[in-house]
């Protein structure tokens, strides 16, 4: 059984630099709109975080288990954030409404590990 999506939104994927203090978006370095899943597989019980630029390349710029127990931080309504062990990921939303999706559909995928 594939894995299916339960939500998909639009977010600047970012990733927090702690040598510089400083918050550099994901993949290449254009801060560029990507389109962001949470992803199901049912056969495994599990839920990860995959995004990819908008623009033609498609490149893959998250894709991020979700950790039973993981801390989910809703900063501000268009910026939310976790930590991973290896580091912490940002995703600021195109609009309030995407970040209230996606955290809707974060909070069900934690509570359902
Ligand atoms: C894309 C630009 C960006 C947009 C929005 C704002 C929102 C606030 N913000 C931050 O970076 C805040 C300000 C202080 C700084 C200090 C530390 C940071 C950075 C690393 C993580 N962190 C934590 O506070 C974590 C959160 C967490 C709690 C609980 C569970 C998980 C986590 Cl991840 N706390 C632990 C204990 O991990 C942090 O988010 N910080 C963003 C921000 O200023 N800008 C503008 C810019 O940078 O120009």
């Amino acid at each position: 059984m594939g894995e299916s999506s339960i939500c998909q939104v639009r977010a600047t994927v970012m990733l927090y630099d702690e040598s510089t203090k400083r918050w550099v978006p994901a993949g290449s370095d254009s801060p560029a709109l990507s389109r962001v899943h949470i992803y199901h597989s049912s056969s495994a019980h599990t839920f990860r975080v995959v995004g990819r630029k908008l623009q033609a390349d498609q490149q893959v710029v998250i894709n991020c288990p979700i950790l039973k127990g993981m801390k989910y931080n809703q900063a501000t309504a268009n910026f939310h954030q976790w930590r991973d062990p290896k580091q912490v990921w940002g995703l600021n939303f195109s609009s309030k409404e995407d970040g209230a999706a996606f955290a809707k559909a974060m909070l069900y995928a934690l509570d359902a590990l």
